[in-house]
C-alpha cells in the first residue's frame, strides 16, 4: 500500500514553496500526497504579491474529508496565517493518530509575513504540543523562544528552549548560517548533527517546505525521526544542488532532481 501523507499549507502560486512544493516532494519520494490549503498566495521568484486565508471552517472540511475516509500515515503543517488557523489545526492534528511535522512557518525568504505576529503564541502554547518534528530556521527560534543564533554552538539552547513548548523532537535548520549546511536534531536526550556542503547556489526557494513534507513521508514509510530526518536531509541537499533559475528573482529547489539525474534537463 502507498501510504499517505497530508500537508495542511498554503498555495505557493510560483510553484516553489507551500502546498505545491510538499506535494512535489511527497511523489519524489513515493507516498500519496494529500492537502489541506489554509492560505492562497498570488507569488513568484520576487516575493508575495498578496495571501487571502481561507475560512476555519473550509479548512476543518478539508482536513475531515481526508481522514475521515482516506486516511493519513503523517501529517505536514506549514503557512497558517493566523491564529485561529493555528489553534484549528492543532485540535484536529490532536485528534489524529498520526506523526506530525510542523514547520512553523513565518515569513517568507523576501521577508513577507506568512503568519500574523498575534498567531506566536498559539504556535507556542498550541501547535508545538501537538508536534512529532518542530523545524524552526533560525529566525522562527528567535521570533518563538527570543533566543539568536549566531554559530552552530548555540544550536543546542535554541534546541532546548523549543523542546520546552513540547515537541517530541527539535530540529534547528542551521540553513541561514554561513559555513556548511548544519541542522541539529534532538529529544533532549539524543542529539544528531546533520552536516551537507553549503551549495553555492541562489535558488533555494522552498528549501523549509521541502525538508519537512520529505520529513513526513519518510515517517509514513515507517521510518524513526533520526532515519526519516537524515534521509530527508539527503534529499533536500540534492533539490538545493539542482536549483534552478525561474523568473526574475530566487528560483526553486528541484523536486524532481533524483529523477533527472544521469539525463538531460
Ligand atoms: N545553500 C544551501 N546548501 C545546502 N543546504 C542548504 C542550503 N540552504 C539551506 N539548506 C538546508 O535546507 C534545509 C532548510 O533550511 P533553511 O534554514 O533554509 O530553512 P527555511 O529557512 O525554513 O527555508 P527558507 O529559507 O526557504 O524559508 C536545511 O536542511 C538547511 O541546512
Ligand atoms: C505558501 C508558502 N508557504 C511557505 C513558504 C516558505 O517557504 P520555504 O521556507 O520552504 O522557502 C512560502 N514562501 N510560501
Amino acid at each position: 500500500m502507498i501510504p499517505g501523507v497530508l500537508t495542511v499549507a498554503g498555495s505557493d502560486s510560483g510553484g516553489g514553496a507551500g502546498i505545491q512544493a510538499d506535494l512535489k516532494t511527497m511523489l519524489a519520494l513515493g507516498v500519496h500526497g494529500m492537502s489541506v490549503v489554509t492560505a492562497v498566495t498570488a507569488q513568484n521568484s520576487l516575493g508575495v504579491q498578496g495571501a487571502w486565508e481561507l475560512p476555519v471552517e473550509a479548512v476543518r472540511a478539508q482536513y475531515r474529508s481526508v481522514v475521515d475516509d482516506i486516511g493519513v500515515r503523517a501529517v505536514k503543517t506549514g503557512m497558517l496565517a493566523s491564529a485561529e488557523l493555528v489553534e484549528a489545526v492543532a485540535e484536529l492534528i490532536a485528534e489524529t493518530d498520526a506523526p506530525a511535522v510542523v514547520d512553523p512557518v513565518g515569513v517568507s525568504k523576501h521577508g513577507d509575513a506568512l503568519l500574523a505576529a498575534s498567531a506566536l503564541d498559539s504556535v507556542r502554547t498550541k501547535l508545538l504540543p501537538v508536534a512529532t518534528v518542530a523545524t524552526p530556521n533560525l529566525d522562527e527560534v528567535a521570533q518563538i523562544t527570543g533566543v539568536r543564533v549566531e554559530s552552530e554552538g548555540e544550536m543546542r539552547r535554541a534546541a532546548a528552549a523549543v523542546l520546552a513548548y513540547g515537541p517530541r523532537w527539535a530540529l534547528i535548520k542551521g540553513g541561514h548560517l554561513p559555513g556548511d549546511a548544519v541542522d541539529l536534531l534532538t529529544d533532549g536526550s539524543e542529539e544528531h548533527w546533520l552536516r551537507a556542503p553549503r551549495h553555492d547556489n541562489r535558488h533555494t526557494h522552498g528549501t523549509g517546505c521541502t525538508l519537512a513534507s520529505a520529513i513526513a513521508s519518510q515517517l509514513a514509510k515507517g521510518q524513526s525521526v533520526p532515519e526519516a530526518v537524515a534521509a530527508a536531509k539527503e534529499y533536500v541537499t540534492g533539490a538545493v544542488a539542482a536549483g534552478f533559475a525561474l523568473g526574475g528573482g530566487i528560483g526553486p529547489v528541484d523536486h524532481g532532481w533524483r529523477f533527472r539525474a544521469g539525463s538531460e534537463r
